[in-house]
């Protein structure tokens, strides 16, 4: 067993990435740019309504700046109570731009099944187009969730949701309450998520540069989420059916502080107990164990998501034999007996850069899975690491055309 291997997964740095790899991730003009500080960020959510929004895209920075603070109550034309953050001005000034039950009904056809894209722990996904023409997502919470999502502690997290903006996250629009009913809408995202991708359920093979920008992406995105929001968000449940893809496979991470506001017990054999919220498989063993979370939770959680791109396989194969049953077990088990290429995905080429790329993507991996905290890296340094690797790989893909 190489010694250097065996210490790559204890912790730390490898010397081979950390010196060559540069630390400019954030401007990286190839992937999706650091956004907004806080301060602007603190527009942004002025402009977002609960219970009845304007998509953020038609706000001006003058509509930002009218509705900062401005709280009011008004009764819906559905007859429920809505509280919205916006100026009575500049709402009532673009009448056509919010939008309510009644066009949310009405654009899914009262949640028409030809409308479903997806179904998880919160609720029904329903893809649907609003009158000014901005197709949205939209989540129907389960009826059973409404006792865990009571008014102001949900609509309070999603407000702070709303606040975050980034090319890399699904936006937050807004949430609407409306008699037993509780509806999300958000940012669509058009090529279905990474894990359908993975399985090829969407008919093409993901090559490895696709896979390098997606894991570049979802590292730029959960940095921003922990290094410039304030507070610092943590995701809680990155796994690969919340990172969706655009249509040039260009990753969005979704669902970010959202596992607070999932149910607790019966959303499936992913969820766990009361205390730890995420997913069977994902879960930071540390987290598991002192009920601790911390930024590096996600970390963790993001290495099972790099094995998961490396491989293919999900994290859990209960239909594998035994001793591949948990797949970071079985990769690290690969790798420290130096046969890490047995690992790579049978969908893809096995090439030197395709090599290259598994070996120093797994490296980091097992970094990001070091059992305690304290020995894993930030998400920024995985950024920056995987920002070196895409470069090297590109250069390398090149020099053998
Ligand atoms: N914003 C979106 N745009 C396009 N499709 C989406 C969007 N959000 C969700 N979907 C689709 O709906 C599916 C279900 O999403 P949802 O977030 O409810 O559950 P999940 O993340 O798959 O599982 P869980 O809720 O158990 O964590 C996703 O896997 C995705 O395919």
């Amino acid at each position: 067993m190489p010694a250097r291997r065996r210490h790559s997964y204890g912790g730390g740095s490898s010397p081979a990435t950390a010196s060559s790899y540069s630390t400019n991730t954030l401007t990286d003009r190839s992937s999706p740019p650091a956004t907004d500080k806080p301060s602007s960020v603190a527009r942004w959510i002025s402009g977002i309504f609960i219970n009845c929004f304007t998509p953020p895209d038609s706000l001006s920075s003058k509509d930002f700046e009218d509705s900062e603070h401005n709280i009011r109550s008004r009764r819906s034309s559905t007859g429920s109570v809505q509280s919205h953050y916006g100026n009575a001005n500049e709402t009532d000034k673009n009448p056509n731009q919010r939008f309510s039950f009644d066009e949310i009904y009405n654009a899914t056809k009262n949640f028409s099944p030809s409308f479903r894209i997806g179904q998880g722990g919160f609720g029904t996904v329903y893809k649907a187009k609003l009158r000014d023409g901005t197709t949205v997502a939209i989540k129907r919470a389960k009826k059973s969730l409404h006792d865990d999502c009571q008014g102001s502690e949900f609509m309070s997290e999603i407000q702070t949701l709303a606040q975050v903006t980034h090319l890399s996250l699904v936006k937050y629009y807004g949430f609407l309450v409306h008699n037993d009913e509780k509806i999300l809408i958000v940012e669509y995202v058009a090529n279905g998520n990474l894990r359908d991708h993975l399985d090829c359920k969407e008919g093409k093979i993901l090559d490895m540069a696709t896979r390098l920008d997606i894991a570049t992406d979802v590292a730029h995105a959960i940095t921003y989420l922990h290094m410039y929001t304030q507070p610092p968000i943590i995701h809680r449940d990155i796994k690969s059916s919340n990172i969706l893809l655009t249509e040039n496979f260009r990753a969005k991470v979704a669902d970010f502080g959202f596992a607070r506001l999932a149910p607790d017990s019966e959303s499936g054999a992913t969820h766990v107990s009361t205390q730890v919220k995420g997913t069977a498989g994902y879960l930071d063993p540390e987290y598991l164990t002192t009920y601790q979370l911390t930024e590096k939770s996600d970390v963790y959680s993001f290495g099972v998501l790099l094995v998961e791109l490396l491989t293919g396989r999900r994290p859990i194969e209960l239909n594998r034999e035994q001793k591949e049953r948990i797949t970071i077990r079985w990769a690290i088990k690969k790798f420290t007996n130096g046969d890490t290429i047995s690992i790579l995905d049978p969908k893809l080429e096995r090439s030197p850069a395709n090599n290259l790329a598994l070996e120093k993507v797994l490296e980091l991996a097992l970094q990001c899975l070091a059992p305690h905290r304290g020995s894993r890296p930030s998400m920024k340094k995985c950024s920056e690491i995987l920002w070196g690797i895409r470069k090297d790989y590109r250069e390398l893909l090149n020099t053998s055309l």
